[in-house]
């Protein structure tokens, strides 16, 4: 019998994922892993299906074939929901409350690293003084701030940012970035996509780019 440790499992696998509307594939197979600690960098033109890629991953949509893995585990759309992060185009916010008030709200809905605190990560991600701040009343790039302080509060391993660069000033996309390089040297993997155009994450030990199906 072999003492060699049993090898980890990626954080996350994909194999021969594939999905499409009305009959036209919008991506696959895709075969696809990461680590704990590695980022996987998801490149492709305006309508690639970049988003829609990282909306199967968080179990928002089903693909039409493939498996997907989470630490080893096959999971289904209702168990991805619950194990991943995403932090999507638009803000999932409650207009009406504040930007404090959101905040609790989804850590009572999702949970919350226990050792971070909402007032915390409000002040993390640039926000400190808009506790009370309605969401309404929020800019586009402090709204993208405030999803970021969601993530920071998140407990989950895996995270699925979709253009997270997207509205933000230069000091903003360095702190995703700081974000990100944080998270993976915790031992956690970040999925991103970008046009490339303007920003890329720090660490780029993966890479896949997305085309129009053959
Ligand atoms: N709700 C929808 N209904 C029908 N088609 C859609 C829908 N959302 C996206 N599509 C189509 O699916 C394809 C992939 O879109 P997706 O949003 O995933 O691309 P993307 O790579 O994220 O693009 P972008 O860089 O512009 O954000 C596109 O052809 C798009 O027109």
């Amino acid at each position: 019998m072999s003492d060699a440790p049993a090898p980890v499992p990626p954080l996350l696998a994909a194999r021969g994922l594939c999905f499409s509307r009305n009959d036209a594939a919008v991506f696959g197979p895709l075969d696809f892993a990461v680590d704990a600690g590695e980022a996987l960098l998801v490149r492709g033109d305006n309508g690639a299906g970049k988003t829609t890629l990282l909306r199967v991953l968080a179990g928002l949509l089903r693909a039409d074939t493939g498996e997907v893995d989470i630490e080893g585990r096959r999971t289904g759309t209702a168990l991805r929901s619950r194990a991943i992060a995403y932090l999507g185009h638009l803000p999932a916010f409650k207009a009406d409350l504040s930007a404090l008030e959101n905040l609790n709200f989804l850590c009572g809905l999702h949970g919350r690293r226990q050792e971070r605190r909402p007032e915390q990560a409000l002040a993390t991600v640039g926000l400190a003084g808009y506790e009370d701040t309605l969401a309404r009343q929020l800019s586009a790039g402090q709204k993208k701030r405030l999803s970021l302080a969601r993530l920071w509060l998140s407990p989950m391993p895996l995270w699925l940012l979709d253009e997270p660069y997207a509205n933000l000033d230069l000091e903003g996309i360095e702190l995703v970035n700081r974000m990100v390089q944080a998270h993976l040297d915790t031992g956690g993997a970040a999925l991103v996509t970008t046009h490339g155009a303007y920003a890329a994450p720090p660490v780029r030990t993966r890479e896949l780019v997305l085309g129009n199906p053959q």
